[in-house]
Formats: structure tokens, C-alpha cells, sequence
């Protein structure tokens, strides 16, 4: 039986930092890199990205849009990213917001969560707004094989709020009933539950919200969406220790220098451990 993810998260965050750098193969990324908005392109990009970081970052997290752009070629490219970063050491989450009912759902999470699917990933990210009790197929296959999810609680970009803000009639959020089930998922989970929430590093202030989950918090938003490492101590407060902050375009515009990516991973690693440290 495969160690379970989130055991497996809490070991690589302490042993390469607590930092998830995202793939986003972006049209003008791949022109500032000197590269054509095609499937060489993005071939290129990622291969880049992997070698450069798989071995060093604890987590790396494909968009999986951006090979989708390209069709089949492009999911082509998505495989063997996941794998050779697999095989390299990092953990991968595959960023694919997935949320669907029954077996359909069932359908999505065998596309990533079993084992022997040619995307199988570490952890998958997944909308739980078409009811959090919708994603059980994928709750059940990822325990079978080891594998995370994140659940989206409170994302980071500005709309999100008038469905997560939403207070239901007995008086609880949206946002806080997706916390609340994460939480009952992850209980008794040492060191670390393998149900991830996706909080915004952007919101500020969440005083109102438990984010006592027992799992990750993965924390998008910092650099190109404006939030930075020293934002983290106000919005996580006690679960800062749980963080596990995502940054795309923040790293991949110092490429293509395999060397540069990942001194700006370093740097914003340690800027996380410094935020993490002093909260
Ligand atoms: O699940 C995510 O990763 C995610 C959740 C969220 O609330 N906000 C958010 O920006 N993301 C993703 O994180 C990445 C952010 O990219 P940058 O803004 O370039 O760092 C994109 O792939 C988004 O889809």
C-alpha cells in the first residue's frame, strides 16, 4: 500500500521546503521564452520546467488548460511531464478542477487518481460546488491509492466570494461547510490528511473561517496575482504550519535558465520559511 499523499507532502515540504511551483504554459510566457505558441513549444517549456525543478521543489502543479489548448498532442506532452516529474522526485498535483456527479465524477477520477492511468498524479485539485458529498468517488479512489486531493474552499481570485461567502440557511458559509467536511475527512490522519484545501494567499484576513482542516492548505495567488510570503502570517494564523504556498508565473517569467528558475524558487522558498518562521 502507497504511503498515504498527505504523509508523503508533509515529508517533502520539510525536507525541500514548503512551496508548490505550477506549470502555466502560457501563450506569452512561451514568447518571452523565445518559444512558438505550439506543441514543440510547450514540449520545450515543460521539459525545462521539470528538469530544472523536479528534483528540487517539493511539489509541481500542471495546468492541465494549457495542454488542453493543444488537444491530444497536448495532453500528450501533459503525460510525460507528470511522469518524468514523478520519476524525478517531485510530487505532482495535477490542476485540473475537476467536479461532476456520480459516475461521471467516478469517471474523472479514474482519469487521474488511478494508478495505472497514463495521468495518474499524486493529488488533484477538484470543485466541490456541485455539493461537497458530489466528490466522494474521488475521496474513495484517492484513499485506495495513496493519492490527495484539494478541495476548493476560498480561492484566490475576486468572484469567488459570492459563492464561498454564501451563508446557507442554518447560518454556516459555503466555504466553511467545505472546511468543515475536509476536516471530518482528515481526522486521525498523523502527520497530515491527505484532503488539501485551496485557500487564496490573497484574502487577507480570515478570521471567521476554521482552517483547522488537519490537511494542506495550498495558498495560490503570490506574485503575479499580487499577494506575497508576508501576507501568509495574517491570512493562515495557526495553520500557517500547513501552508503550502503555489506560485506559477511568479517563478516560470525567469526562464528559461534552468538556473534562474530555480534560484527564484529558492528565494521564495526561503521567504516562505522566513513568513512561516516568524508567524
Ligand atoms: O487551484 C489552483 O491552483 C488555483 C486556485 C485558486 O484559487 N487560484 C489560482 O490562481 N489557482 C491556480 O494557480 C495558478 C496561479 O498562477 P499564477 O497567478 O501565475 O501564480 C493558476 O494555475 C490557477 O488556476
Amino acid at each position: 500500500m502507497t504511503e498515504p499523499f498527505g504523509a508523503r507532502l508533509r515529508r517533502a515540504m520539510d525536507e525541500r521546503g514548503p512551496l508548490c511551483v505550477g506549470i502555466d504554459p502560457h501563450a506569452s510566457l512561451l514568447a518571452d521564452w523565445g518559444l512558438g505558441d505550439d506543441v514543440a513549444g510547450l514540449e520545450r517549456f515543460s521539459r525545462t520546467v521539470v528538469e530544472a525543478l523536479a528534483g528540487h521543489v517539493a511539489v509541481l502543479k500542471p495546468q492541465s488548460a494549457f495542454y488542453e489548448r493543444f488537444g491530444s498532442r497536448g495532453v500528450a506532452v501533459l503525460e510525460a511531464s507528470v511522469r518524468e516529474a514523478r520519476e524525478a522526485g517531485a510530487l505532482v498535483l495535477m490542476d485540473a478542477k475537476r467536479g461532476d456527479i456520480g459516475s461521471t465524477m467516478a469517471a474523472y477520477a479514474e482519469s487521474f487518481l488511478r494508478p495505472d492511468a497514463p495521468l495518474f498524479s499524486d493529488a488533484l485539485t477538484v470543485s466541490p460546488y456541485l455539493g461537497y458529498g458530489s466528490l466522494k468517488p474521488a475521496v474513495d479512489l484517492a484513499r485506495q491509492s495513496g493519492a490527495g486531493l484539494f478541495v476548493l474552499a476560498l480561492t484566490s481570485n475576486p468572484e469567488g466570494g459570492e459563492v464561498q461567502h454564501a451563508v446557507r440557511a442554518d447560518g454556516r458559509s459555503v466555504a466553511a461547510t467545505v472546511l468543515a467536511h475536509l476536516a471530518a475527512e482528515n481526522a486521525g490522519q498523523e502527520p497530515l490528511g491527505s484532503f488539501g484545501a485551496v485557500v487564496g494567499a490573497t484574502l487577507g484576513d480570515l478570521g471567521s473561517y476554521d482552517l483547522d482542516t488537519g490537511g494542506p492548505l495550498l495558498a495560490p495567488g503570490i506574485g503575479a496575482q499580487g499577494a506575497t510570503p508576508a501576507d501568509l502570517p495574517r491570512v493562515f494564523g495557526p495553520a500557517l504550519g500547513r501552508v503550502l504556498p503555489s506560485v506559477s508565473r511568479g517563478v516560470l517569467r525567469h526562464g528559461p535558465a534552468p538556473a534562474a528558475l530555480r534560484a527564484a524558487a529558492d528565494r521564495l522558498a526561503s521567504e516562505v520559511r522566513k513568513a512561516v518562521g516568524d508567524a
